[in-house]
């Protein structure tokens, strides 16, 4: 199970894949495009860049390098999922590193949701990839819940 879930997103990870090309750079920046496009009212935790548009997105350098650090993290994800033991702990460091936005807890979740639609925009994502998505991201946030709780910080 845990080995298919990881397989299945690892596999749809190849359409966004790492690297110093201009192609990889640009899935990076298409990330933020496509949050700041869809889901503007997640804008407001990017300070300073609230009001950005997409074509603003494209040549800032904040999100030249956000975006690549976007996509390694997701791509950390999917390449720790099989030992638990990492990934819930690098959970907890993405959990940590963002403690400073304040975010609404239940975008924890909601993440998952946000990135296999971006994926879509690269390639096909059949409905098994889909839920092996869904069920990493069940993971994700019991486990980030779970840390806020014990942080004393929001959480659902
Ligand atoms: C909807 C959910 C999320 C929101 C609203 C969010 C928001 C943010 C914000 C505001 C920043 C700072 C960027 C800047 O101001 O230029 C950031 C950075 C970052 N985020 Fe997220 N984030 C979310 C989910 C995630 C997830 C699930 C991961 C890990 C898989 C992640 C990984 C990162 C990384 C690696 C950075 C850059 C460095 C750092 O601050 O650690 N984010 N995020």
């Amino acid at each position: 199970m845990t080995a298919e879930v990881a397989r299945l997103c690892k596999k749809s990870m190849e359409s966004v894949s790492l690297g110093t090309k201009e192609e990889n750079i640009q899935h990076g920046r298409d990330y933020y495009k496509f949050l700041f496009t869809n889901y503007p009212e997640l804008r407001i935790y990017f300070k300073g860049v609230e009001h950005y548009t997409a074509e603003d997105v494209q040549t800032s350098e904040r999100f030249e390098k956000g975006g690549a650090r976007a996509l390694l993290a997701a791509h950390l994800l999917a390449e720790t999922f099989e030992n638990q033991q990492v990934f819930k702990a690098y959970v907890r460091e993405t959990i940590n590193h963002h403690r400073v936005h304040k975010m609404d807890p239940a975008l924890w979740l909601e993440f998952f949701t946000v990135f296999v639609k971006y994926l879509e925009t690269k390639t096909a994502v059949n409905e098994e990839t889909k839920e092996a998505w869904a069920e990493m991201g069940r993971v994700f946030n019991a486990e980030a819940q779970a840390h806020l709780k014990n942080l004393n910080l929001p959480h659902v």
